[in-house]
């Protein structure tokens, strides 16, 4: 039933049922989730090139496209906006065996990182803090099953994204990039931060890649589009596609209604679905060649 229902709204096979290979040999602790199917990361080179915009329409295309079971974590140390751009309210309860238990909206589980810290306090992290709170987001929270946690990293490429990346034991990682060449360049030095720790790279999406305004007949175009579609090419991953800079994704990230939500025919809400199913399908094709050729006896 569960492949079918993926054929019909993904059009890939069923992605249950393989154990993520990232980090494999690695001597780090890892923080693997029992019952998550995978973990992926949506990480930027830069801050503000729309990485958790887009995590958040992509985990929502997830849920209501593909119809799978998932989560979203928001782990961006640096500022959280998960809560608000998928209006969670309020801190997630607390389970009698002291495990948190996530606010879904949407149809997906969110856990954002900003939750242990009270509300209009500093963000600051040092040292071992980010690894303690990313233990308190883990293992510390009821995600049930998932075949799919999605989760917003911090943006740029330090020790704190490597450890993330390390002991989530990701599946693979989506980058998100602007068309400016500063961008770019941040996103490749992405590529290489998760190529260091053994992380697939699932695809790069060019955010804000052109402008449409609702009443012109023609989109304007931005300098440097088709970069990331370049930078793809240059470094042999695949280009996810373009999301235009559209008010719309805007106000609906600081409405707390993800475009995909309000007006899910859209071009934009296709465009997420259509990266949603490209991510399924990257998966699917990850854990196959993980697995090695077909024995048949
Ligand atoms: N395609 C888009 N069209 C219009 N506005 C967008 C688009 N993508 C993102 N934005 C807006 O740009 C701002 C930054 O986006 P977002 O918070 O997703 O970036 P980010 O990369 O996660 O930033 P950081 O990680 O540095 O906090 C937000 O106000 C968001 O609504």
């Amino acid at each position: 039933m569960k492949q079918l229902q993926l054929l019909r709204h993904c059009t890939v096979g069923g992605i249950r049922g393989f154990a993520a290979q990232s980090g494999k040999g690695s001597n780090v602790q890892s923080l693997k989730i029992e019952g998550i199917t995978d973990i992926i990361a949506v990480a930027s080179g830069k801050g503000g090139v729309g990485k958790s915009t887009t995590a958040v329409n992509l985990a929502v295309s997830l849920a209501n496209k593909c119809k799978l079971k998932v989560g979203l974590l928001d782990a961006d140390v640096y500022g959280p906006s998960i809560p608000m751009m998928m209006k969670l309210h309020g801190k997630p309860e607390v389970s009698a065996d002291k495990k948190m238990i996530p606010i879904e909206n949407y149809g997906v589980k969110c856990m954002s990182i900003g939750s242990l810290v009270a509300e209009g306090d500093a963000l600051v992290w040092r040292g071992p803090m980010v690894m303690k709170a990313l233990e308190q987001m883990t293992r510390g929270v009821h995600w049930g099953t998932l075949d799919i946690l999605v989760v917003d990293m911090p943006p740029g490429t330090g020790d704190a994204q490597i450890s993330i990346s390390q002991r989530l034991q990701l599946s693979g990682a989506l980058i998100v990039s602007t068309p400016q060449d500063v961008a770019l360049m941040d996103a490749r030095r992405g590529v290489k931060m998760f190529a260091q720790v053994n992380v697939p790279i699932l695809g790069i999406l060019e955010n804000m890649s052109y402008f449409k305004c609702p009443k012109c007949t023609e989109p304007y175009y931005i300098f440097g589009k088709g970069g990331a579609q370049r930078t793809a090419d240059e470094m042999d991953m695949e280009f996810l596609g373009e999301v235009p800079l559209e008010t719309g994704i805007r106000s609906g990230s600081d409405e707390g209604v993800p475009v995909v939500i309000s007006d899910p025919d859209s071009f934009v809400s296709r465009a997420y679905a259509d990266v949603a199913q490209k991510i399924v399908r990257k998966l699917e094709l990850t854990r196959r060649q993980n697995l090695g050729p077909e024995i048949n006896l």
